[in-house]
């Protein structure tokens, strides 16, 4: 490596901006990685690996920490407790980091951020965590399940309390386990556009591992490519990525020939495009949200793909649009949400939510539902979906919905694979979990008016 204390010191200003100053760590390590795209591959592969994996590991670091400082991590100086976030990932988890280097490099760190009188500290506290890291005690399953599951997959109590509420522990397990998986990147082909054979092949000739998904034929998992926008597939229009369990609302909300859709938070633009798609340059799909850049950013998606019936619209779906009552066979209410489905994606959502918070999202989510729900057509169904797995934005919405709207569920089993059917199907709505299913954590609900 080039330099490995400005490495290290690139990954420690990252971290800082996530956890110290709450950024997005999607955004703020995909500009760190484009700032710094004259480095080689393997410094760019080691900023990305200590990064993610630090955020990923977060509690279970935490806790390791804990046990060998005199200071509780809580009321460390920022800076410090980053540097001992990130040297202990490097311990645990990555044999190929000699521990001297790893220490070393952490004091010199704290002396490069001015920290000389707490040089002792961090050496003192890493040799001992990597003296001992064979010593640490963690909590067991048995006797405290949910401190093991906390510690162990490194997931906030009170969101493993909110899932035991609802799922068994082997069910939160295998949720809690997946955010931790590596993942392929799903897919949708534009057969329309394209044969599978064709594109599977064009992905193949650029060297992408590509697999069949599980639940829909036009459906791929791929993997192994650099940057999206360079996939030739891609630049013609013949694939969108989107998560199979975003199709499927697509799928769920089955729009007849000549339907007139509107998505009220669409962008960036993916169950739109399907909905578009499956239409045939039959009827219209208004894409709406709240942000000019949203907008601008599925206008790109439209102006990419072309010739598709479908506008992107600035609008905010909690302000009562008069012009659209009774407008839309369909309506997609794909509503902003804690997230939590999304883990494996974005691992520092976890830390970021709070009870507080989701009791917010909860309030917009009604708000939202309360105001476009007079959009639907009498007989038109609203699809309502979130990709999160908590029952108060998901189960309980719809309950709530249902006792104050014209509406009632409708089976979603004709729009379903065997492998999807299950309990509440019939019913008229489906919880994706990731680690169970092979999917995001999502939720879909098919709502029709009745009135
Ligand atoms: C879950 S995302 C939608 C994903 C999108 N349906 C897709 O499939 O690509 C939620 C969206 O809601 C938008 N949003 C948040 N508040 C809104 C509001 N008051 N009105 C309209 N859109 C809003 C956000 O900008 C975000 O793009």
């Amino acid at each position: 490596m080039t330099d490995v204390v400005n490495i290290r010191e690139i990954i420690l200003a990252a971290l800082m901006e996530i956890l110290e100053e709450e950024q997005y760590s999607h955004i703020v390590l995909r500009e760190v990685l484009e700032k710094y795209q004259y480095l080689d591959k393997r410094e760019r592969a080691f900023i990305s690996r200590v990064s993610e994996g630090t955020l990923e590991n977060l509690i279970l670091i935490d806790y390791i920490i804990e046990r060998f400082s005199t200071v509780s991590v809580a009321n460390m100086k920022p800076a410090i407790r980053t540097i001992l976030r990130m040297s202990v990932y490097q311990l645990k988890f990555m044999d190929s980091v000699p521990d001297s280097a790893v220490c070393n490099e952490g004091v010199k760190l704290a002396q490069r951020k001015g920290f000389f009188s707490l040089k002792g500290f961090v050496n003192g506290v890493l040799r001992s965590v990597a003296r001992n890291m064979d010593k640490v005690v963690y909590p067991q399953a048995e006797s405290q399940p949910l401190e093991y599951l906390s510690v162990t997959y490194s997931m906030p109590e009170w969101i493993l309390k909110e899932w035991l509420e609802v799922y068994d522990f082997d069910t939160v397990e295998k949720i809690c386990l997946d955010t931790h998986q590596e993942k392929m990147t799903s897919v949708r082909c534009n057969l329309d556009k394209a044969s599978k054979e064709e594109i599977v092949e064009s992905l193949k000739a650029q060297g992408i591992t590509v697999k069949e998904n599980p639940y829909l034929k036009y459906a791929l998992d791929i993997g192994g490519y650099n940057y999206i926008k360079a996939v030739e597939a891609f630049k013609k229009g013949w694939l969108q990525v989107q998560d199979v369990s975003s199709m499927l609302a697509a799928e769920i909300a089955a729009p007849g020939w000549g339907s007139y859709c509107i998505d009220v938070c669409a962008a960036p633009g993916g169950k739109s495009l399907h909905l578009a798609d499956m239409l045939r340059g039959s009827g219209y799909v208004e894409a709406r949200d709240v942000t000019d850049y949203k907008v601008k950013l599925m206008q790109e998606n439209i102006e990419r793909i072309g010739n598709i019936n479908m506008s992107a619209v600035l609008m905010d779906a909690t302000v009562f649009d008069a012009e659209s009552v009774e407008k839309a066979d369909i309506l997609i209410a794909d509503v902003p949400c804690s997230g939590l489905g999304v883990m494996g994606k974005k691992a520092d959502i976890k830390y970021k939510m709070t009870p507080a918070k989701q009791t917010e999202i909860v309030k917009l989510q009604r708000k939202i539902l309360d105001t476009v729900q007079a959009y639907v057509k009498k007989g038109g169904v609203l699809i309502y979906s979130t990709c999160t797995i908590a029952a108060a934005e998901n189960q309980y919405n719809v309950k709530w919905f249902l006792e104050n709207y014209p509406f009632r569920l409708e089976s979603i089993e004709p729009y379903l694979c065997d492998e999807l059917k299950g309990k509440t199907t019939k019913a008229g709505y489906l919880q994706l979990l990731p680690g169970v299913n092979e999917s995001d954590g999502f939720f879909i609900a098919r709502l029709k008016r009745i009135d």
